[in-house]
């Protein structure tokens, strides 16, 4: 398990990171998100060794990291950083070489994660003479050739089409199922809704909310509540005047409503159901993205 305890990095005067503890948990998908400048990519420069941290510490199952340690890792940096000139698969195969690999164990892993990511037809060609979006398909065939024992990867879905997006996430969730603790940071939130087992969610510097996603979305559900009901007339008039319901949106039948803590809802259930044929009461989870917008402000 990774984790970062109370990691601090100030540059100059600011802030980037301010007292930031979570852990990236084995075979678990752990979704980064927050807004532009929140520090997603000092967090993981940090724990790649890129940058040091001004306090606070990062571990790897219990033992503070060192280059060895690192060396193990796989990593995506913002920056990318291929060798543009270089062919696909040279590339590749020098990569794991510096990662310890025999020449043809890396050729021979290369050549698999070429043909599993659709670019087996441009093994020969330079890097540069690929799309973007190929290109990125590369760096994460990159940051997995050396099987890492933990991935982190900054943005790895921005700027790729629907079946790329399809093709890295299972690539990633195949780690995870393998054990590996793999960390990405995204702003498609729909995505990391998708993809994720864990979340962290960091705003200016601070983690503000962080668990398993179904744990982060329940935690935000309790007080929402969509209600319908037949033959009552606009369902909304029947709620909206009840004290501390405010209704999100409603039509004839069908309202959502969010509750404050002043209101008892098996009390707002037998009033609704008094007024015509109650055919649904319940809590409604907000989405990830919808959580986001309420904490990342
Ligand atoms: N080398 C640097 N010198 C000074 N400030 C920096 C430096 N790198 C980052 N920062 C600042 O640190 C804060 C966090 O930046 P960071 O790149 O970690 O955010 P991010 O969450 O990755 O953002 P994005 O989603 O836009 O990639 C920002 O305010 C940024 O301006």
């Amino acid at each position: 398990m990774l984790a970062l305890e109370h990691v601090t990095r100030t540059y100059d005067e600011r802030r980037a990171l301010d007292d930031v503890s979570f852990t990236v948990r084995p075979g678990r998908m752990t979704g980064f998100v927050g807004a532009n400048g929140a520090g997603k990519t000092t967090a993981m420069r940090i724990i790649m060794g890129v940058l040091a941290p001004t306090s606070g510490e990062v571990t790897f199952d219990g033992r503070p990291l060192t280059r060895e340690v690192r060396r193990t890792f796989g990593y995506m940096p913002e920056e990318r950083g291929l060798y543009p000139r270089m062919r696909v698969l040279d590339q590749l195969v020098h990569l794991g070489r510096v990662h310890g690999m025999s020449r043809a164990a890396a050729s021979e892993r290369a050549a698999g994660l070429l043909d599993q990511l659709g670019l087996a037809e441009r093994s020969h060609d330079p890097l540069q003479t690929l799309s973007l979006g190929n290109q990125q398909r590369v760096q994460v065939a990159a940051a997995v050739l050396h099987e890492p024992r933990l991935l982190v990867l900054d943005e790895p879905f921005s700027g790729l089409d629907p079946l790329a997006i399809d093709a890295m996430g299972d690539l990633l969730r195949s780690h995870a199922a393998a054990g590996v603790p793999v960390l990405f940071s995204s702003h498609q939130l729909e995505l990391v809704e998708q993809l994720c087992d864990d979340v962290v969610i960091i705003s200016d510097g601070r983690v503000v909310s962080m668990g398993s996603a179904d744990d982060v979305r329940a935690r935000r559900s309790g007080r929402r509540y969509r209600i319908q009901v037949e033959g009552a007339s606009p369902v909304a008039d029947l709620v909206g005047g009840i004290t501390g319901v405010t209704v999100v949106r409603g039509d004839a039948d069908t309202v959502l409503v969010e509750l404050d803590d002043s209101v008892d809802d098996q009390a707002l259930l037998s009033t609704v159901q008094a007024q015509g044929v109650l055919r649904e009461f319940a809590v409604v989870r907000p989405t990830l993205a919808e959580i986001f917008r309420e904490v990342v402000r």
